[in-house]
């Protein structure tokens, strides 16, 4: 049974409403400009489309492109030893995004499993860092998917977590609605979700849109408990205006909600002024690491949702932002991986270096 206690106001503001609601990017995630207008009178051009599949050509041509792109943002890997040297005799709190990062990504999304060679590296990190999982999933999936019960779990981009009471310590005990609660594996817990109060309306944009894309074929709407996924990954090119289309048409019923682009993906959720940046934030601090100089964050992450993460670490140049990307895109981060492969690689030198007495030399 949960036991609720009481906790001290510090709920997220909500973001005044606007009415014109913007998708930045375009549908294809492989592409780099564009933008999609969801507001009532737009919808891209045919030209826009014609342009679109140009662009696609150049991507073929990227791999030089790509050599240029990492000057700016250097391999976590080939710049590990560099890495280390700034974070001797810090602590480091790690964080990663799941999709994209720790599992590659497929065309549907109950198939995006992580290796067991993953899973192992992430245990192993977690033994020197205290690590967590920020996802765009519901809480639970992600938990589902990665099963490892010593990590800190967000869901919902930072709109649900889940972390370890650590001995006595209450760690959320300064946010309005957390909770103490029997969570995983019957393990005492504590929550923290500043969304509680938009659920119902997220069932009802949830159960309107499984309706209305029952008739778009491919596409699937995906339930993140605080945010609604609408994929579009599987559904042909010519369909994806119907997508966008419907989505915009959905929302105008809905003033309290926003929506977000990832990769193939289309992202509605509450307006509220909380994400995953937010959420490295509120993690930090409930470790008691938000104000100390001695603290090096490190987030690992491949989407659009990763960069509000970034840019707080960049802005508070306290930490590194570390991009997966196989093609050059504009991002906050310090350094880059170019894929979940690459991601495993850096997990094991952090476990490496964190098992040996260089870490503790200054
Ligand atoms: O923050 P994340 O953990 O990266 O979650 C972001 C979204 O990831 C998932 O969708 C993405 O991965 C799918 C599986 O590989 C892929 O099919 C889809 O095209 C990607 O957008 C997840 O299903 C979404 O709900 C998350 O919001």
């Amino acid at each position: 049974m949960d036991l609720k206690l009481n906790c001290k106001s510090s709920t997220p503001s909500i973001a005044p409403f606007s009415k014109k609601k913007t998708i930045s990017g375009n549908l294809d995630d492989g592409l780099a400009d564009g933008k999609i207008d969801v507001t009532e009178s737009s919808s891209p051009s045919r030209k826009k489309i014609r342009t679109n599949h140009l662009k696609d050509h150049a991507q073929e041509e990227a791999l030089p492109k790509y050599k240029l792109w990492m000057f700016k943002y250097p391999s976590a890997l080939t710049s590990f030893e560099q890495m280390t040297d700034h974070a001797k005799g810090k602590k480091i709190a790690l964080f990663l995004d799941y999709d994209g990062t720790l599992s590659p990504i497929v065309n549907h999304p109950d198939s995006a499993f992580m290796s067991s060679e993953m899973r192992t590296a992430v245990k192993s990190v977690a033994e020197y860092f205290p690590t967590a999982i920020i996802s765009g999933r519901s809480r639970d999936k992600v938990f589902e998917l990665v099963g490892l019960t010593e990590l800190y779990y967000a869901g919902s981009h930072g709109m649900d977590m889940m972390g370890p009471v650590r001995g006595s310590k209450f760690l959320f005990k300064d946010y309005q609605n957390c909770i103490r609660s029997t969570g995983i594996q019957r393990k005492e817990s504590q929550m923290f979700q500043p969304a509680t109060e938009f659920l119902p309306t997220i069932n009802k944009v949830f159960r309107s849109l499984v309706e209305s894309m029952g008739r778009i074929k491919g596409a699937i709407v995906e339930n993140n408990k605080f945010t609604v996924s609408v994929h579009y990954r599987q559904v042909e090119k010519k369909a994806w205006l119907d997508v966008s289309q419907i989505v915009h048409d959905t929302l105008k019923d809905y003033p309290n909600l926003k929506l977000t682009h990832g990769r193939k993906v289309l992202e509605i959720r509450p307006i509220l002024d909380w994400n995953k940046g937010k959420a490295v934030e509120f993690l930090l601090q409930s470790l008691d690491l938000g104000n100390s100089e001695d603290v090096l964050p490190i987030f690992v992450g491949d989407d659009r949702t990763d960069e509000d993460a970034f840019k707080v670490l960049r802005e508070k140049t306290r930490g590194y932002g570390i991009v997966v990307s196989s093609v050059p895109k504009d991002s906050s981060a310090f350094y880059s991986l170019r894929d979940p492969s690459e991601v495993l690689v850096f997990l094991r030198y952090l476990v490496n270096w964190g098992g040996s007495d260089s870490i503790h030399s200054k």
